[in-house]
């Protein structure tokens, strides 16, 4: 039984690629959250507008709920840019754990360019950076660079994991 873990961070950061092999590696479901999006925001993202609170009021409802469901373990992949917006998704799940997968513009920005097909466009990376807030002393969790490969940060995840638990 592990606590379930949001992995998140801004657009382009590997939220899906890590979480779901980090929900691999530790053997509990994978959820995307970009899968629990009602349509009017997919369909606003896609013509190039930036979410606001209001928009994601309701996605996060639903993202809550799934961490309800998943207290025995589970891994969900969501910016959570916003401190208010964790503080939400701790109100449905007191044991969330977060994973910030941290960057520079330069190297998210190449993953997402090269990364062809998907609804979010390049130009929002600018406002998902000026809207992120990282994680603060008091909410715990992982900060891990993006820079290594999936395989390196998902491991670094289990190792740092493990010290926490036998400190
Ligand atoms: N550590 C990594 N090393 C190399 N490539 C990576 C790494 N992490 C992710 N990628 C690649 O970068 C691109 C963006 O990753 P991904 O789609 O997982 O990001 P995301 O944070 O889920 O984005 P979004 O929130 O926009 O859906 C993908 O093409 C993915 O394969
Ligand atoms: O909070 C947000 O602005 C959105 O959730 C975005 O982060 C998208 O879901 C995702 O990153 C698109 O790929």
């Amino acid at each position: 039984m592990t606590d379930p873990i949001v992995v998140m961070g801004v657009s382009g950061s590997g939220k899906s690629t890590v979480g779901a092999a980090l929900a691999g590696r530790l053997r509990v479901p994978f959820e995307d959250a970009d899968d629990l999006h009602p349509p009017e925001n997919v369909a606003k993202m896609s013509r190039g507008d930036a979410l606001d609170d209001s928009d994601r009021w309701p996605w996060l409802e639903r993202i809550g709920e799934w961490l309800a469901d998943h207290e025995g373990g589970g891994v969900i992949a969501c910016s959570a840019l916003k401190r208010k917006y964790r503080d939400q998704l701790r109100h449905h799940c007191s044991s969330v754990v977060f994973l910030h997968l941290e960057g520079g513009r330069d190297v998210i920005e190449k993953r997402q360019a090269s990364r062809p097909g998907h609804f979010m466009p390049a130009s929002l990376l600018t406002s998902q950076f000026e809207t992120l807030e990282p994680l603060a002393p008091d909410e715990g969790g992982y900060v891990l660079d993006v820079s290594g490969s999936i395989d390196e940060i998902v491991e670094q995840y289990v190792v740092q994991s493990r010290l926490e638990e036998e400190s």
